[in-house]
């Protein structure tokens, strides 16, 4: 077995996945932060990318249950209510709905999820379940991600008010806290893993949970990409028939 890594050698290995595997560098987010997507395709984006923003509390959710300091709790629980908020009509959620609203989608057709990709689906659902069935260490590595959005979140939002004249500030409202969060969180997640970690079997498979989550995420955009550039997106999804999101808001 190769030896234990030293705290900075395993840092150096989570980022480095991030370098090479993060979907900021997938060729969709590309298009959509340089203005090369068709309105269409902006609505696909935001439309699939609910059912990602949905299921984040649902798997912290999963990872809280399974904590068993009340310390690591507390943590961890704020990231839920940074998604649902206190309140209805409050937190990430909320915000992303109101980026939906923005761009003409109807409410009822965004949160049912029937207009959303097959691989969205897929995807969405493995990383709840992952969470749910993998260690604990895991489950909190694949959080990782967020060690990267705050940069791919500053270029997607500049690029998107850049291009596209229907997207304002308030559309992209939901973005504006991530980037302070998104550290909080990540380095809470780092530190506890740096921690936790005290094998290099243990290691290897934080670094093989931030792939897999970073596989995830390169899989809504593969899916994007398919469906809404070089194909045709599955029968059902939207704008399959011309549309469909507005028609059912008429
Ligand atoms: O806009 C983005 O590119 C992006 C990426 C990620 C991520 O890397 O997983 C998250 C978010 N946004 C985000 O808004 C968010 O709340 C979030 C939570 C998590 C997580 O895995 O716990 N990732 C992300």
């Amino acid at each position: 077995m190769p030896e234990l890594l030293s705290p900075a050698d395993l840092e150096a290995r989570l980022r480095d996945v991030g370098a090479r595997r993060y979907h900021s560098l997938h060729p969709f987010q590309i298009r959509l932060q340089s203005g090369q997507c068709s309105r269409t395709q902006v609505e696909a984006w935001a439309l699939n990318r609910y059912l990602y923003q949905a299921c984040i509390p649902q798997k912290d959710a999963h990872i809280l249950a399974r904590m068993e300091s009340a310390a690591d709790r507390r943590e961890w629980r704020q990231r839920i209510i940074d998604h649902d908020g206190e309140h209805e009509g409050e937190g990430g959620i909320a915000k992303w709905l109101k980026l939906t609203d923005d761009l003409g989608l109807d409410r009822e057709t965004v949160v049912s999820g029937r207009l959303a990709l097959p691989a969205t689906k897929f995807a969405v659902t493995s990383y709840i379940s992952f969470c749910r069935d993998r260690p604990l260490l895991e489950a909190i590595a694949s959080s990782l991600t967020e060690l990267f959005s705050p940069s791919v979140i500053k270029v997607r939002a500049e690029g998107m008010l850049a291009h596209y004249d229907y997207v304002t500030p308030e559309t992209l409202a939901y973005f504006n806290k991530r980037p302070v969060q998104a550290k909080r969180d990540s380095d809470f997640a780092l530190a506890y893993v740096i921690e936790h970690a005290k094998t290099r079997e243990a290691q290897d498979a934080a670094i093989a949970a931030l792939e897999f989550k970073c596989s995830m995420l390169w899989t809504m955009l593969d899916a994007l990409e398919h469906g809404y550039i070089y194909a045709k997106p599955w029968p059902d999804a939207f704008q399959a028939e011309a549309g469909a999101a507005r028609q059912a808001a008429e």
